[in-house]
């Protein structure tokens, strides 16, 4: 029996971000360029580590205000033990496509599209020497 494909969805509600955040964490935790970063790096735990990722898409999708942290900062003490390179962000920005382009359709994975392309490009304009 085949599988019934699922209908893509909309990143329109915590329940369907929560999803996109689980696989693209799925694609990137096992990724062999940028899996080590969250492991051998920064040694993340995933149970604080996941939470957070969630509330800042829920945040920057849906206006919820749970996630205050300064994702810039993290990201310069990281660039700090290891230098995120300009095919870093290459690989971060095409496995978040792919995670989308899998299971995602809609107005708010468009505006996913342009948020995560756009701070891509700002972080890596701000981290290089
Ligand atoms: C080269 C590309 C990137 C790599 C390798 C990367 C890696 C990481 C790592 C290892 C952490 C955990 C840091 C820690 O807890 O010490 C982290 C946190 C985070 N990253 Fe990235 N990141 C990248 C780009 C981005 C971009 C473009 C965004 C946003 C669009 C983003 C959003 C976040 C957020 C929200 C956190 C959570 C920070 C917190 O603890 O509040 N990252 N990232």
């Amino acid at each position: 029996m085949s599988a019934t494909p699922t209908e893509k969805v909309d990143l329109d509600s915590r329940d369907n971000i929560e999803r996109f955040v689980e696989s693209f964490y799925a694609r990137m935790l096992k990724d062999e360029q940028l899996a080590p970063i969250f492991w051998d790096v920064a040694q993340i735990d995933l149970d604080v580590h996941l939470p957070h990722i969630k509330d800042y898409w829920c945040k920057l999708l849906l206006g919820e205000t749970k996630y205050q942290r300064h994702t810039m900062n993290i990201h310069r003490q990281l660039n700090d033990k290891r230098s995120l390179l300009p095919a870093d962000f290459e690989r971060w920005l095409a496995l978040f496509m792919q995670s989308l382009e899998a299971d995602f359709s809609g107005p708010k994975t468009e505006r996913a599209k342009r948020v995560a392309t756009s701070i891509a490009k700002n972080m890596q304009n701000s981290l290089s020497p």
